[in-house]
C-alpha cells in the first residue's frame, strides 16, 4: 500500500538503507588523499596535483569527457600507486570501509591483477594482498557498527591477451575471496568473443562471470556476451535500449535480444553517472534505467568508479530518486535484484535478503510511527 507516508526518501534515509553493489572498480575508488600519500611513498611524480581536493576534482573533470577511452586514461594514475603489497592492502581496506560507511552491506569489487605487476608482485600476490585488505576493511567497519561483506571479481583487460590466465587465477581463488571474473577496458574494437577460451574455461569449471558490454558499443556486443560467451551478468548493458521500441501511444515492443535478456532475468549492472560521463546517456532523467525498471528487467544500481565519477551508492540513488521519484520500495526492489544476482551461494543470498535487506527497509519504513529522538 502506498500511503501518504511513501515520501521521497531523504539523503539520510538513502545512506542508512542497506545497499548492494555489484559493479565497482577497486582502482576507480581510491580516496584522493590516499593517492597523494601513496604517490609520495613510492616516488610517483606524475600526479596532476598533490592537493587531495584538487585531485578529486581533476579526476571527475578528466573523466567527464564523453568518451570511454578518455575516461579510462585517468586510471594510469591510480594503477601507478597500486603496485606494492602495502598499497593494495590499504586501498582494499579503505574501499570496504568507505562502502560500509555508505550503507553498503554486500559488495563485489573488481580489479585487473595484470595491472599491478610493475613493481614485481606476482598475480597470486596481488590477489592475496587485495583479499587481505578487504578482510581488514570488513573488520574495521564492523568495529564502527557497519556490517559489510566484500567479494572480489578478477578482471582481464579486453585489449590484452591474458584473459585465460586471469580466469584460471580467479578459479584458483574461488573459495578464498574471489567470487567471479570480468572483462573491462575499451569496448569498441575489442569484442568479448576474443576471450572465448577464458569464458569456456569458466563454464567448464562451473564458475561465474560478468562482461562489460553495451556501454560504448551497442547490441552486437551484448549479443556476443550473452549468446557466445554465456555471461551471467552484463556490466552496464545500457544499449539494450536500442532493441526496445516505445510507440507514440506508449506501447512497448521488445526485440528478440531484449526479450531474451528480460526473460532469462540477466542482471544489468547499471552505472548512471559513469554513463553520463562517457556519453552512454544524456541525463539521469533520460537514462534507460527508468524504462528498464518499468519493464521489470533485472536492473541493479552501481557506482562503477567512485573517484572518477565523484559518486557513491547513496549519490546514485539520490540522482534516481530526483529523476524518477523512486521511494524506499523502489530502492528495496533494486537492492533485492542486486542481491539475487550476486555470485555468492544461493543460501547466503537468500539470508542476506531476508535477514538483512528486508528488515533494514522495514525499519526505515516504520520510522514515521515513532517520535524523532
Ligand atoms: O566503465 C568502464 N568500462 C570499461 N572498463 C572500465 C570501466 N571502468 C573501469 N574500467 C577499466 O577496468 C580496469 C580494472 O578495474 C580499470 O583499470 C579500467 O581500465
Ligand atoms: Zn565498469
Amino acid at each position: 500500500m502506498h500511503s501518504q507516508h511513501a515520501v521521497s526518501p531523504s539523503a539520510e534515509h538513502i545512506r542508512r538503507a542497506p545497499k548492494v553493489l555489484l559493479h565497482d572498480h577497486l582502482d576507480g575508488g581510491l580516496r584522493p588523499a590516499t593517492i597523494v600519500e601513496l604517490a609520495a611513498a613510492v616516488g610517483y611524480g606524475n600526479l596532476p596535483t598533490d592537493d587531495p581536493d584538487a585531485l578529486g576534482t581533476w579526476f571527475r573533470e578528466a573523466a567527464d569527457s564523453g568518451s570511454l577511452e578518455r575516461y579510462l586514461e585517468t586510471f594510469t594514475h591510480t594503477c601507478a600507486v597500486m603496485q606494492t603489497r602495502e598499497a593494495l592492502v590499504r586501498v582494499a581496506a579503505e574501499c570496504a570501509e568507505d562502502l560500509a560507511a555508505d550503507g553498503v552491506v554486500y559488495a563485489e569489487i573488481r580489479y585487473a591483477p595484470e595491472q599491478h605487476l610493475d613493481a614485481g608482485l606476482t598475480l597470486d600476490e596481488v590477489v592475496e594482498a587485495v583479499n587481505e585488505g578487504f578482510r581488514i576493511g570488513e573488520h574495521n567497519a564492523a568495529r564502527t557498527g557497519h556490517r559489510i561483506r566484500v567479494g572480489a571479481l578478477l578482471t582481464a583487460m579486453r585489449h590484452a591477451a591474458r584473459s585465460l590466465e586471469i580466469a584460471e587465477l580467479a578459479n584458483r581463488y574461488r573459495d578464498a575471496g574471489v567470487v567471479g571474473f570480468d572483462i573491462a577496458g575499451a569496448e569498441a574494437g575489442h569484442p568479448p568473443t576474443r576471450h572465448l577460451d577464458a569464458f569456456e574455461y569458466l563454464q567448464r569449471e562451473n564458475f561465474h562471470f560478468t562482461i562489460h558490454a553495451g556501454e560504448a558499443f551497442g547490441l552486437p556486443s551484448i549479443w556476443e556476451a550473452v549468446q557466445w560467451c554465456g555471461a551471467d551478468r552484463l556490466g552496464h548493458g545500457v544499449r539494450i535500449i536500442d532493441d526496445i521500441d516505445v510507440k507514440d501511444d506508449g506501447s512497448v515492443s521488445l526485440g528478440r535480444l531484449a526479450a531474451y535478456v528480460r526473460d532469462k532475468r540477466i542482471p544489468l549492472e547499471m552505472c548512471p553517472t559513469s554513463n553520463l560521463q562517457t556519453g552512454a546517456a544524456d541525463s539521469y532523467a533520460d537514462h534507460p534505467i527508468g524504462l528498464l525498471r518499468k519493464l521489470y528487467f533485472r536492473v541493479t544500481v552501481n557506482t562503477d568508479n567512485r573517484l572518477m565519477s565523484g559518486t557513491s551508492m547513496t549519490r546514485e540513488f539520490e540522482h534516481l530518486v530526483d529523476a524518477f521519484g523512486y521511494d524506499l520500495d523502489d530502492m528495496q526492489w533494486f537492492t533485492v535484484n542486486a542481491m539475487k544476482s550476486a555470485f555468492i551461494p544461493f543460501d547466503e543470498r537468500l539470508a542476506m535478503i531476508n535477514e538483512v535487506i528486508k528488515p533494514g527497509y522495514a525499519a526505515l519504513r516504520a520510522e514515521w510511527l515513532f517520535p524523532r529522538g
